[in-house]
């Protein structure tokens, strides 16, 4: 399927297309299209299940089956090597090239077998119908019904062999986390990558009573780094103090940029990146006057809606520009600039990441977050603070880009991060002071049940000597 067709109109399909109209086959058959659009055609995951602009097979659905198909693909993705070893292995030739749909319908089917909590039979006869009713794959049913009873049949001991050798996939993206962090720190983050992410708040009111007394009323986990991390997943907008807009969702380690810049009450502080808002809300509840500008219209309206239910829309100033067309009257005590990036440290939450992006997209997204950064210095004032960061993995998106900066701007230095401003992750300070996390810092400690593990990030910060 190519990004075009993703984006087509649904065939007439339901109760009057299915075969029989087959309960739960629409299901299926929308997350065999969005598998495949995510990997054959590289659309992100976030966009073909948006709620108001995702595909319309997806649209489609209702609630239930909506999150049966997010599931689906969350397993697909993160085990998409496993199953390609395993078709390969179950089969006695490989399958057709460009069998893109049938791959999917089998990915799907699989996944849902070894790693769901979905019946096995119905797992089976929807993806067989699903081949049935597609005149491309009519012809594969029988090999569609063999694989899955066979992965039924040894389930137990393919589930053993995921776990003790996982397939390292895509082939770029093990390669290059090999190569920057050795093969241990890999094997290491690709672990934490398999397993779902636990959910990090930030709290509004970061006093240590507060954070102890919703940390029980949440069942939650206070990390030494000041987030809350939850015990059990649940629907945050039910959660105790969600509408009182008490706190709002954000990684333990996305939770570190704002944070960088130490007492902020009553300066002014540009957020030049900042939809959808967690960096901007931290900033609003330090007491900074924040201008939070993105070039996206839509998300600085989700921005605006956060702030609302915090309560922070007041410490607030939203404009909708590119930042290279910004032009403020006068710079800014603090300047926040937390660039777009390959997402490469969010991979945890966000599976799809290595298969829609590759090396060469890094490269341009490293260009461009330079020209950003040498952009954001020029709305700093003398004395004040520049906080460069990102959720990439990569160095050449995070070191490499400020190493540069560092190099090339006379009226800039490093202002090293100390240990004692990254409780709990004192080890993630590169040599020069920056802060890099990877998913495999901060581990749960013995008698924790929530995950351990952080989103990668990166962040650099300066200070304007001139
Ligand atoms: C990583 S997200 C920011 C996340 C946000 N800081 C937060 O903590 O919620 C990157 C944002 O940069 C915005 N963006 C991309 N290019 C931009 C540009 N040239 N000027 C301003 N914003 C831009 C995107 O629209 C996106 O919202």
């Amino acid at each position: 399927m190519g990004l075009s067709s993703a984006r087509r109109r649904p065939r007439r399909e339901g109760p009057s297309h299915s075969p029989a109209g087959k309960p739960g086959l629409a299901a299926r058959q929308a997350a065999q299209r969005l598998l495949s659009a995510i990997v054959d055609a590289r659309t992100p995951m976030d966009a073909l299940t948006d709620d108001t602009h995702g595909h319309p097979h997806y649209l489609a659905l209702d609630a239930r089956d909506r999150s049966l198909v997010r599931a689906i693909l969350m397993a697909a993705l993160r085990h998409r090597g496993d199953l390609e070893a395993l078709v390969t292995r179950f089969t006695e030739r490989p399958l057709p090239d460009g069998a893109a749909s049938l791959r999917a319908i089998i990915h799907v089917a699989l996944a849902q077998i070894l790693f769901l909590d979905v019946p096995n039979h119905s797992a089976t006869d929807l993806a067989v119908a699903a081949a049935q009713a597609d005149p491309r794959n009519r012809r594969f049913a029988g090999l569609v019904n063999a694989l899955c009873r066979r992965a039924i049949r040894e389930c137990e001991a393919i589930r053993a062999e995921i776990e003790t050798q996982p397939v390292r996939a895509p082939q770029w993206f093990a390669d290059r986390l090999e190569a920057v962090y050795g093969a241990d720190r890999a094997r290491a983050i690709e672990a934490v990558h398999r397993r779902e992410a636990p959910i990090d708040l930030t709290l509004k009111d970061r006093s240590p009573a507060n954070i102890a007394a919703r940390a029980q009323t949440l069942d939650a986990w206070a990390l030494p780094t000041g987030s809350l991390r939850l015990r059990h997943g649940t629907e945050i907008a039910a959660l105790p103090g969600f509408d009182e807009g008490a706190f709002w969702v954000q990684d333990a380690a996305a939770a570190i940029p704002a944070r960088l810049f130490g007492e902020v009450s009553g300066r002014h502080v540009a957020d030049l990146c900042a939809a959808p808002g967690g960096k901007t809300a931290q900033l609003a509840a330090l007491g900074a006057k924040v201008t939070a500008v993105d070039q996206s219209a839509n998300r600085l309206k989700r921005l605006r809606a956060n702030l609302d239910r915090l309560d922070l829309s007041q410490a607030c100033e939203t404009v909708a520009a590119s930042l290279f067309d910004f032009t403020p009257d006068r710079p800014f005590d603090a300047v926040l600039l937390d660039a777009p990036c390959s997402s490469t440290g969010t991979v945890r939450r966000h599976p799809d990441v290595p298969w829609t992006k590759s090396d060469a997209d890094i490269v341009k997204l490293a260009d461009l977050q330079a020209r950003m950064l040498a952009r954001a210095a020029t709305l700093v004032a003398p004395g004040g603070l520049l906080v460069f960061a990102n959720c990439s993995l990569d160095p050449r998106e995070g070191e490499d880009v400020a190493r540069a900066f560092a190099a090339d701007q006379d009226s800039f230095t490093i202002d090293a991060v100390s240990a004692a401003e990254l409780p709990g992750l004192e080890d993630c300070l590169t040599a020069e002071g920056f802060v890099r996390t990877t998913p495999a810092d901060l581990p749960a400690p013995a008698g924790e049940i929530a995950a351990g593990g952080v989103d990668g990030f990166f962040a650099a910060r300066f200070r304007r000597t001139v």
